[in-house]
């Protein structure tokens, strides 16, 4: 599967490598000297509107682009970077990145109330990142109103899904049973094909190219979309792997979507192997981890835990 071109970066995108200069002719690689902090881009249509962009926040690198150096306010530093890659920021707008260069959220120029981090999260201590699963998690694959959008195919075009099945093998034989000592939720593949091609879309753009970085891995294949519902004292899947049985050995990944999250307490993700820490990711997140770790899905306490999963390979 190959990366969509994407001619207008949204948020959640996370922005390809850019050679940036300097008035003087210096160079500056986005990926290699500008990540590990959340930084400002701001794309200004002309000297004025260059020179009335408002004063960074102390310690953020601030970055004013254009086709021509301009002569930027107090705090930013001015440089040229390739047009199609500008075209693609948009004109006149102020983006907030974070740390991993990620698009936040972009202000048309002039920017009365700039866009700020939020507080950084506290660090872990080394005890308990000892104990963290070798798990990636993807923030705002799914955009949230897409999420309920899915929810609501589930629960409605999809009838709520029906109750999920594991695979038995008897005397050469494969059929479905429900094994509620394994696992207890509901689901349906999507049954609506411009729904799944913006699931797929949303993969290929902000999903795979992280899956390459973090480990090396190119996706070629993807198992269907299934949509999950875990409602309350009827929604948990116990300790187990995706690529135990001969049918399913070929699966890498699996990639999980929360579709919700606050409105349920329970359904996090646990990996057992790797000490106690309980994983659940906000709404549109993913979790991508390999299909050899141990995990479960804990039971949903209260409320309905929706999900969106698929298997890489
Ligand atoms: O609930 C999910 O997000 C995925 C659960 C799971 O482990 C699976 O479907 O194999
Ligand atoms: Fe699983």
């Amino acid at each position: 599967m190959s990366a969509a071109a994407a001619e207008r970066w949204l948020p959640g995108d996370r922005l390809p490598d850019a050679r940036l200069r300097d008035a003087e002719g210096a160079g500056l690689s986005l990926h290699a000297e500008c990540a590990g902090a959340p930084l400002w881009l701001a794309t200004p249509a002309d000297p004025a509107a260059a020179a009335a962009l408002p004063p960074p926040p102390a310690g953020m690198l601030a970055l004013c682009l254009g086709t021509s150096a301009l002569t930027a306010a107090p705090g930013w530093r001015a440089y040229t970077a390739d047009p199609r890659w500008l075209a693609a920021l948009g004109a006149g707008v102020l983006w907030l990145a974070d740390a991993n260069l990620r698009l936040q959220v972009a202000r048309a120029l002039p920017a009365g109330e700039p866009p700020l981090p939020g507080d950084p999260a506290p660090a872990l201590l080394p005890a308990q990142t000892l104990a963290a699963a070798p798990v990636l998690q993807i923030p705002d694959v799914f955009e949230r109103d897409f999420c309920a959008e899915l929810i609501r195919h589930l629960d409605q075009d999809c009838g709520g899904g029906d109750a999920s099945g594991v695979l038995v093998l008897e005397n050469g034989e494969q059929r479905f049973e429900l094994d509620p000592s394994v696992k207890l939720r509901r689901e349906s593949f999507p049954r609506d094909a411009a729904l799944d091609a913006r699931m797929h879309e949303r993969l290929l753009r902000r999903a795979l190219p992280e899956i390459a970085r973090v480990f090396q891995f190119q996706v070629a294949r993807r198992d269907p979309f299934k949509l999950l519902a875990y409602p309350e004292g009827a929604g948990y899947f116990h300790a187990h792997r995706d690529n135990e049985t001969p049918d399913v050995a070929y699966r890498r990944f699996a990639l999980s979507v929360n579709l919700n999250s606050g409105a349920y307490e329970g359904g996090e993700f646990r990996y057992p192997e790797f000490g106690p820490h309980l994983y659940s990711p906000p709404v549109g997140s993913a979790l991508v981890f390999s299909c050899s770790l141990l995990h479960e899905v804990r039971p949903v306490r209260r409320g309905t835990r929706y999900a969106m999963t698929t298997f890489l390979s």
